[in-house]
């Protein structure tokens, strides 16, 4: 295969896993060559090789072969010249010279505390945080650093800051004198800020430059403060350069986050870029078992009802922060009233929770972000024409309203032109088999939900 097929085969990877997939798997992978049917590609780590083999080796094989280019198998090797070299044990550590400056006081360092619930053990993982799980997993391991940053995003309560201080838990069990530091961006801007005050520069250099692991939480806060995005840029360098893990999160990736320098983007984008999808119901119904058992102890002889959690998990689909908070309430007022937890009970108890999950968005929010997104006039979205290019985010806007409203079929088809509820079914039918096959579909649906329930 020649270096220009692999670039076409590329190309056409990028439309269909989506611009994140494409820059964090596709586009690290280096093609070496093809040898009795075996394409081989180095990759900078073995843990982005089984990645990639496991989720998009089929669709780079299809691509590969309706290329003309005749592969059987796909192999992923990491190079010996770029493999990560090990992770100092910490007995070397401490043989190592003295660097010039002497490291500050451990317990000077910058952090926030962490939450001691907050571990993997309590971590629910299903599909829309399988990968960022997995990732974290992998960093909170230690040893050589693979991917920097770990950069993680996602919504409102899905699980980062929980992940990211799963992760130092991690860490500071399997090496105690870890220099593993957490904080907010906040956080950072305020010590920022008062050690300009103070005249305390160069013990502010010094401190964050000496960490081992750097964990920014909220990265997005400090869009728009030149000064603080000046100094995170440089901490940010100094840690990369010594090899030191960083990890960030944001409410959004990184090329999304609006006023943020394109040099701090880019830098970013360089690890890993990992994404918490909203939940679905299985992880809905997974963290609220769990939670449910751990309350066993506390609150013992407390009896739930069957269905109660499978109703809770269909009718609250926010985040699951709100899922906990209801779940804490519904166990605080059963225990007082000494009742069974009950579907009635309930729906007494989170009459405000539910209302507030309910007030979901409207068919014409949907149809005004549908026509944005794909670029389409909403008159022709709700209108007769029938090309595919209209069509098809046609199918996208009745499938969302389908899902993220309470209205029916009829009443779906009445708002897109007086359509008949049979052709709003056959729509969000096609999506629902869509969204399981092509990447950009799927894609295309995260982005707006999200969009619409921002
Ligand atoms: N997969 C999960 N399993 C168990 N608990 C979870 C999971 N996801 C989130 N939680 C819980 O939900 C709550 C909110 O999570 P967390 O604070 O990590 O969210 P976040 O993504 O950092 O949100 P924010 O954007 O508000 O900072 C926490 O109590 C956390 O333990």
């Amino acid at each position: 295969m020649t270096n220009e097929e692999w670039g076409k085969v590329r190309n056409k990877l990028q439309k269909a896993v989506g611009q994140n997939n494409y820059t964090s798997w596709i586009e690290p992978l280096e093609f070496a060559e093809l040898e009795g049917g075996v394409a081989r590609f180095l990759v900078p780590t073995n843990f982005l090789g089984n990645w990639v083999s496991q989720n998009f080796g089929d669709q780079i094989l299809n691509h590969l072969n309706t290329e003309g280019v005749k592969v059987a198998r796909l192999e992923f090797t990491v190079p010996e010249k770029v493999k990560p070299r090990p992770a100092a044990q910490p007995t070397e550590k401490a043989a190592t010279p003295a660097p010039s400056i002497a490291k500050p006081d451990i317990s000077d360092l910058p952090g926030a505390p962490l939450d001691a619930r907050f571990t993997f053990d309590s971590f629910v993982v299903g599909k829309p945080n399988e990968l960022a799980h997995a990732a974290a997993r992998r960093v909170g391991e230690g040893g050589p650093v693979t991917f920097n940053p770990l950069f993680l995003y996602g919504g409102v309560g899905l699980g980062k800051t929980h992940l990211m201080h799963a992760i130092a838990h991690e860490m500071k069990t399997r090496q105690p004198d870890l220099r593993v530091v957490y904080l907010s961006a906040e956080q950072f801007m305020y010590r920022f800020v008062q050690a300009i005050r103070e005249k305390q520069m160069i013990d502010f250099k010094q401190l964050f430059r000496s960490v081992d692991v750097l964990m920014v939480d909220d990265v997005q806060f400090i869009a728009g403060k030149d000064s603080t995005q000046e100094e995170f840029f440089h901490t940010f360098n100094a840690l990369v350069d010594q090899n030191k893990q960083i990890i960030i999160s944001a409410d959004r990736a990184p090329g999304e986050i609006k006023d943020l320098e394109d040099r701090i983007k880019s830098r970013l984008q360089c690890g890993l870029v990992v994404d918490l999808h909203p939940t679905d119901y299985e992880l809905r119904l997974g963290v609220l078992q769990t939670k449910v058992n751990a309350y066993r102890e506390q609150y013992k002889g407390l009896v739930i009802a069957d269905g109660v959690l499978e109703y809770l998990a269909h009718r609250i689909s926010t985040n699951v922060r709100v899922l906990e908070g209801a779940l804490m309430r519904l166990f605080a007022f059963a225990s007082l009233v000494g009742r069974e937890i009950t579907l009635e009970l309930a729906q007494d108890c989170l009459g405000d929770i539910l209302r507030a999950s309910d007030r979901k968005v409207t068919v014409e929010e949907i149809q005004r972000k549908v026509s944005e997104h794909y670029n389409i006039r909403l008159s022709d979205l709700i209108g007769p024409k029938r090309v595919r290019t209209i069509a098809r985010p046609r199918q996208v806007a009745m499938y969302l309203a389908k899902h993220m409203t309470s209205r029916s079929l009829p009443e779906i088809g009445r708002r897109f032109g007086g359509r008949d509820h049979t052709t709003v079914m056959h729509g969000v039918k096609r999506i629902d088999e869509l969204k399981g096959v092509d990447d950009q579909i799927a894609e295309d649906l995260e982005l707006l939900r999200r969009a619409l329930e921002a």
